[in-house]
């Protein structure tokens, strides 16, 4: 019976999972045990009833996230068992350090924060959210192209701060933050509530993705050029110098370019979302070994 309540859900509000992922005292609950029986609590009381009512209420976060929503978990049909494995396996030896606690992709359009943030918050049973539609949520379903044409960037930045702060606040979340968001020193005080990873990927690999799929939910890159490629290219490393600094302040780093040095690949096209998810794992794991030498002394 639990599992087809679990199966059914469909979205979770995170006014709820605000309410039930914090104590009284608003202290955060960080027993890895008790994670799991939290996410439990957490799923059976996301069903969609009628709150209005409930004093319970904290601020409104009329904001929603995703718990479970994928039929299957992705990883098992991209992967093989042998990778499930490895991913479980890597999950389970980091989830004792996380504690809960959030994770943040961040990463330049195209990185693949959403695939590979799917992947992780199955793995975990973390619920996933992406912060560019949390935005778009909040201007009444508003698309982030239609938000930057009408209101200009600054309110969908300010938007977004809003949304990373309330963010900051949860737990059990992979958040896909927008590519933009690591720019406002005030968002990394945010997601520094958290664990943040980087997706590094070549710009060429980025350009070749984005100008497949086209331009035209990206207003920073859009301007309907017949040579996509080219200028996708173009403006994306022009970003890239302004941004590269403001990524590297994440706890982690994942470089593609790195991984298909290691697994011997030709190159990043090899690469799938669930090799990277193991990767980010493995890279949550060194920061959580090099954080924990420098508290004891010994770096
Ligand atoms: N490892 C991968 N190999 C090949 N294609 C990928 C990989 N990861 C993601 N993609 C593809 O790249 C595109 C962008 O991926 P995704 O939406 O996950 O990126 P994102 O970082 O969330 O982008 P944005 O910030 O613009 O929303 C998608 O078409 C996706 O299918
Ligand atoms: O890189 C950026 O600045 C952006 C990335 C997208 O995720 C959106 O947040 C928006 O299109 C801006």
């Amino acid at each position: 019976m639990e599992a087809k309540v679990l199966q059914s859900l469909l979205v979770c509000n995170l006014t709820e999972m605000e309410t039930i992922g914090r104590r009284p005292s608003g202290s955060i609950r960080f027993n890895h045990q008790r994670v799991w029986n939290q996410q439990r609590l957490q799923a059976s009381i996301c069903l969609p009833t009628n709150r209005a009512s409930n004093k319970q209420r904290p601020n409104a976060l009329d904001v929603s996230c995703s718990y479970k929503n994928f039929p299957a978990p992705i990883f098992e049909s991209q992967s093989s068992h042998d990778d499930h494995m490895i991913l479980k396996n890597k999950a389970q030896e980091i989830e004792p350090y996380l504690s809960g606690r959030c994770i943040y992709l961040v990463g330049m359009m195209g990185s693949g924060k959403t695939t590979v943030g799917k992947v992780l918050s199955q793995v975990l049973s973390y619920s996933f959210c992406d912060s560019d539609s949390l935005v778009e949520q909040e201007v009444n379903g508003t698309p982030v192209s239609d938000i930057f044409q009408l209101y200009g960037e600054g309110f969908f930045r300010d938007k977004e701060t809003q949304i990373l702060h309330k963010l900051s606040r949860m737990h059990l979340i992979v958040v896909s933050t927008g590519g933009g968001a690591v720019m406002r020193p005030i968002n990394w005080k945010y997601m520094h509530s958290g664990i943040s990873v980087w997706l590094d990927v070549p710009l060429e690999a980025l350009a070749k993705r984005i100008s497949a799929v086209g331009t035209k939910s990206r207003p920073l890159l859009h301007n309907g050029s017949e040579d996509a490629y080219r200028d996708v290219y173009k403006r994306l490393s022009t970003l890239m110098e302004e941004r590269s600094d403001a990524y590297a302040n994440a706890n982690a780093r994942v470089s593609l370019e790195n991984m298909v040095a290691k697994l011997s690949y030709m190159d990043v096209t090899s690469l799938s979302p669930v090799d990277i998810a193991i990767e980010v794992l493995g890279q949550i794991k060194n920061y959580f070994r090099d954080e924990g030498r420098a508290s004891f002394g010994t770096l």
